[in-house]
């Protein structure tokens, strides 16, 4: 079945004829019939990192179907036949009508979501040292029952349904998820889909039997099937298999059994049009089920919602998003936005790592969404996606106020007078991207603009005019500008100044911003994050401010006033100087010192997760920075709790080399392009000089760890001829 990439041949239409096969028909046109025609969806569900994957933003397929009528007609098998158009648009059921549906439900087997917790650990069957238990307003959770220190492995669950996301699936092999540059080999197309790749004949083989209706389904002529369905075909595979008793069925069929019986579907909670979305899902993908009465409607969309509401997106060792899976023992695992653990993947096996110590009798907790997220917008995905409002520390500890709000609105007006958006949704949280994120890597932000920008959160819209943004502060350590700020009705909001929380704050905020009487307002940012769009490099790089040590990447001057309690500030202070010691040593290619360095600051490990949030919500700004900084090299937390992991490992004495190698090209890598970036824009010699030192860096740290051989060393010298520029320009100047 493996294209050999073949890929011009003809297209083949596939009409199984096994009953238990899937059928597709051919329509008049002699091509596949696509029996969603009417799907219209844009978006689909999002895979975000560090969430649980799912959100049903589907727009509507059939705008006028009911839930209530989508259930009538599956019984009159009017939806499954082919129904007409006209027989599916309906009405809005009312609240009565609404009230029949369960009476139209084909009853199968009753969801066991009462069972005991007993029943309920037999079927997950946990490992040692873990126990399910009813968590206070959160359903069921898993509670450790021995202590677990940090880097502890505390769960391994491996998932029998994941896809590759839509978005990458020429770069996974669909079944062992392994990227195409660790193949031998290209990857190899499904040539009944022409959808799925897969890195060997054996690979495509054992996913066979859980791709088989996913790939029908596809060749059938829904060429484009979004993420989300096709693992929700994945999901029902199990009922049209047909050796029922080999291994890998069973494994299959318990998985199943759990995902549909165990799964949280919240489905009372979900609205009508919800419902509909995934009535029509239904329709497409449990067709056949639904015909044979194998489900009822509303367990089919029940069923739907459970793999909505318990997807985890599935990540590779370079932390890059790979696609969704559904765990049968990590579903359990409650949500906290200060967690305990993290996951990590090794293909589609999940292990999770406590990244705090964790007591006998703690409960186990992950974050579904992105800890830097302000509170604001994690309660927003959280409640959207989730169906609950987070209670966990760090969010009571704030929801009494006294919070920078998101959704500040920004706008840049160009030199033309253009005006486009400055804002960024993940640090909408009064630090702002700059709309040429990609090339100046720009952030506008500093403490000190925080209770303005507090202010300016209410609802209104602020103008930069970028005409006014370049002028330097001379001996500041930071690179200032003023900006003005000219606004739109601020008179009112200016003149009530913000409160700030005590009388230092107070002076700091007197002294860094003037209000003036002509509706605008000075106001100081830090320069480079916005310098001039059109032109700015990553300066953070650049050789002056690298010697100096003060590029206002690496600000690590003070931390400003306490904020918040003394507590939350000391530890910030601590943190910040581990940060800024790994941050340098990152930076210059350091690794095992990066390494070391946090491992005598091991206590921010502790505190990580935890001050995620605090960083944001306190506009530590250099600790933000450095987190940028961190993250811009390979992917901030996770290359740190790599790193940790592999500090864990080797004090167990085992050998996490790959881990380690993965960072270090990643980062080598990025590097890399950094530094030609900055050398094509460079005629100084000084800064060749600079430059070809960061090089040799790079690579001596990359020596290393690899050997000259390897796959790793091979891929960054991929790079070689980008290398080789930068040694002529060397020679150029007689570096
Ligand atoms: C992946 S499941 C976790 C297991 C779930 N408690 C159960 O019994 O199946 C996610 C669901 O658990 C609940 N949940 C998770 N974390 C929560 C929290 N911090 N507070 C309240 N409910 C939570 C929500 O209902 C959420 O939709």
């Amino acid at each position: 079945m493996i294209d050999n990439n073949k890929y011009e041949k003809e297209e083949t239409i596939i009409t199984r004829s096994n009953k238990n096969d899937f059928k597709t028909s051919k329509s008049k046109s002699g091509k596949p019939q696509n029996i969603s025609s009417n799907l219209k969806s844009k978006k689909y569900l999002s895979v975000e990192k560090n969430h649980l994957s799912f959100s049903d933003d589907l727009d509507s397929y059939e705008e006028n179907l009911t839930v209530e009528t989508f259930l009538q007609n599956l019984h009159s098998n009017r939806i499954i036949n082919k129904p007409k158009k006209s027989e599916i648009r309906f009405k809005k059921p009312t609240p009565k009508n609404n009230e029949k549906l369960d009476e139209n439900f084909v009853k199968t087997e009753k969801s066991t979501l009462n069972h005991s917790l007993e029943d309920l650990e037999k079927t997950v069957k946990l490992e040692n040292g873990l126990k399910i238990s009813n968590i206070d307003g959160k359903g069921r959770g898993i509670v450790a029952t021995k202590n677990f220190d940090v880097g502890d492995t505390v769960l391994v669950d491996k998932s029998e349904f994941y896809v590759v996301d839509s978005s990458c699936l020429t770069s996974y092999c669909s079944y062992c998820l392994k990227n195409k540059s660790y193949v031998h080999g290209s990857l190899k197309r499904c040539s009944s889909c022409k959808m799925l790749y897969y890195c060997s004949k054996e690979c495509q083989k054992n996913d066979w039997v859980i791709h088989k209706l996913e790939c029908g389904l596809t060749s059938g002529g829904i060429r484009k099937l979004h993420t989300s369905m096709r693992l929700m075909a994945r999901v029902f595979s199990p009922l049209y298999l047909k050796e029922k008793s080999s291994e890998s069925t069973l494994l299959f069929e318990h998985a199943f059994n759990i995902i549909r019986y165990q799964f949280e579907s919240h489905y009372e909670k979900q609205s009508e049009e919800r419902k509909v979305k995934m009535a029509q899902i239904a329709m497409i993908i449990g067709k056949d089920s639904l015909n044979e009465k194998v489900f009822s409607g509303k367990d089919a969309i029940e069923l739907f919602f459970k793999v909505n509401f318990n997807g985890f997106t599935i990540f590779d060792g370079d932390q890059n998003m790979v696609g969704v899976g559904l765990f049968c023992k990590a579903f359990l695992i409650n949500h906290s936005c200060s967690p305990n653990c993290s996951p990590v993947f090794e293909g589609n096996k999940m292990v999770l790592k406590a990244s705090k110590r964790i007591s006998n009798g703690e409960e186990l907790t992950i974050s579904y969404v992105d800890i830097l997220l302000s509170l604001e917008t994690r309660r927003d995905i959280l409640y959207e996606n989730y169906n609950f409002v987070c209670n966990c520390s760090s969010c009571s500890n704030y929801s009494s106020g006294n919070l920078p709000k998101s959704n500040l609105q920004i706008q840049n007006l160009g030199e033309d007078n253009t005006s486009s958006e400055l804002t960024n949704s993940r640090f909408s949280n009064g630090i702002i991207k700059c709309l040429n994120f990609e090339i100046c890597k720009g952030y506008l932000f500093s403490s000190k603009v925080y209770y303005i920008l507090i202010e300016f959160e209410k609802n209104m819209q602020c103008k930069i005019s970028t005409t006014e943004l370049f002028k330097k502060e001379s001996n500041s350590d930071i690179d200032f500008t003023d900006v003005q700020l000219s606004k739109l009705g601020l008179n009112e909001q200016l003149k009530n100044k913000p409160q700030a929380p005590n009388d230092d704050t107070d002076d700091l905020y007197k002294q860094n911003f003037e209000i003036n009487n002509s509706n605008s307002l000075e106001i100081q940012y830090c320069d480079d994050c916005i310098n001039n769009n059109k032109t700015h490099t990553n300066s953070k790089l650049s050789s002056e401010n690298y010697k100096n040590k003060k590029t206002h990447w690496s600000a690590f001057g003070d931390v400003e006033k306490d904020l918040y309690t003394p507590e939350i500030s000391t530890k910030a202070r601590e943190i910040v100087d581990t940060y800024k010691s790994c941050t340098l040593l990152m930076r210059q290619g350091k690794f095992m010192d990066t390494a070391f360095q946090l491992k005598k600051g091991i206590s921010f490990l502790e505190n990580m997760f935890r001050f995620g949030t605090y960083i944001q919500l306190m506009f530590y700004h250099d600790l933000y920075l450095c987190l940028l900084e961190l993250q811009d090299y390979s992917g901030a937390l996770d290359a740190v709790s790599k790193i940790l992991d592999v500090l864990s490992d080797l004090s167990k004495g085992k050998s996490s080399e790959n881990i380690l190698k993965t960072i270090i090209y990643k980062s080598a890598k990025l590097k890399l392009q950094s530094l030609l970036f900055e050398l094509e824009s460079t005629d100084s010699n000084e800064k060749l000089k600079y430059l070809h030192i960061e090089c040799s860096d790079l690579l001596m740290s990359a020596g290393k760890f690899f050997s000259k051989n390897s796959q790793l060393v091979k891929n960054l010298y991929e790079n070689k001829s980008s290398l080789q520029i930068l040694i002529e320009q060397g020679k150029r100047f007689n570096i």
